[in-house]
């Protein structure tokens, strides 16, 4: 088991990549803390998880706590410590997609995007790092960024930036915490079919276009996703960090 004795932490994990990655953590040993909103959907579907994961054998705790709040990472870290003892792994995926276009963009939605996806992570993290390094012991951080950080949407101008924003700060943290051995990468993943898109690829013509633009022929699901994570928190990756990995079915290399 890749994972066994680490205590990972996964935000977002009640739904789509993050709960998929929460379970695959389970599955290769680790003892997981489910973050998730703290909403009465989001408290189900965690505990739904937890029963999940109990059922071969696994462990985990939920916590719920608004991503966009600078104390939620420390709420997550506590309970982890609590609970488990440690925190080895730090899975920052919680985030949200509003679909917008630009020129009328509400000041409410674009800052509730940048404060839940990129504000909070950045206190999140940093809770995570702090708790690794009294630990002594080194760690694994895991943002869970997008194809979005590399290229544009243009219904999605403040939702691009924020992504972009999560992969500057995993290099940059690779370089402030290399030295307490804590490696610091992210993932981007193209499109994968949750509830982030639910709406968006709803539109039959949108969803064909997206298919058909992806190499491998199908767009992602949540599993897809979960693998790479895991690869990236184990000592597998021991020499990995800084480090971007695309898991997009080659959307971003198909120009033509
Ligand atoms: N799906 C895709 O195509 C892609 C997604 N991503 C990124 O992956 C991450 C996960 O997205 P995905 O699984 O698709 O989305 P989902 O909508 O399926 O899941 C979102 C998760 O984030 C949690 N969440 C949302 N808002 C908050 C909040 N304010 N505080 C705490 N938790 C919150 C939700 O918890 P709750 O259940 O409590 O609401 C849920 O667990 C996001 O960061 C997204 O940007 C990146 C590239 C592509
Ligand atoms: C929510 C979108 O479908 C999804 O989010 C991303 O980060 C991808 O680039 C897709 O656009």
């Amino acid at each position: 088991m890749l994972l066994a004795d680490k205590t990972v932490i996964v935000t977002g994990a009640s739904r789509g990549i993050g709960r998929a990655a929460a379970r695959e953590c389970a599955r290769q040993g680790a003892r997981v803390v489910i973050g998730h909103s703290g909403s009465s959907q989001g408290t189900e579907a965690a505990y739904s998880l937890i029963e999940e994961i109990k059922a071969f054998g696994g462990q985990a705790i939920e916590v719920g706590g608004d991503a966009a709040d600078p104390d939620t990472g420390d709420k997550l870290v506590a309970a982890a410590v609590q609970a488990f003892g440690s925190v080895d792994v730090f899975v920052n995926n919680a985030g949200i997609c509003p679909f917008h276009s630009f020129l009328d963009m509400p000041r409410e939605v674009y800052l509730k995007t940048i404060n839940t996806n990129l504000n909070g992570a950045y206190f999140a993290v940093q809770a995570a790092a702090n708790q690794m390094k009294n630990q002594g012991r080194g760690g694994a951080i895991i943002a869970v960024s997008s194809i979005s950080a590399l290229v544009g949407g243009g219904m999605q101008t403040h939702y691009t930036p924020t992504k972009a924003g999560l992969h500057s700060l995993m290099q940059s943290c690779a370089i402030a915490l290399g030295s307490y051995g804590i490696r610091c990468n992210s993932v981007l993943p193209g499109t994968i079919a949750t509830d982030i898109n639910k709406d968006d690829l709803a539109d039959e013509e949108k969803l064909a276009y997206m298919t058909s633009r992806t190499p491998l022929g199908r767009l992602g699901e949540p599993d897809d996703v979960a693998g790479p994570i895991v690869f990236l928190a184990s000592d597998m990756a021991r020499y990995v960090t800084g480090a971007s990995l695309l898991v997009d079915g080659g959307l971003f290399v198909n120009l033509q």
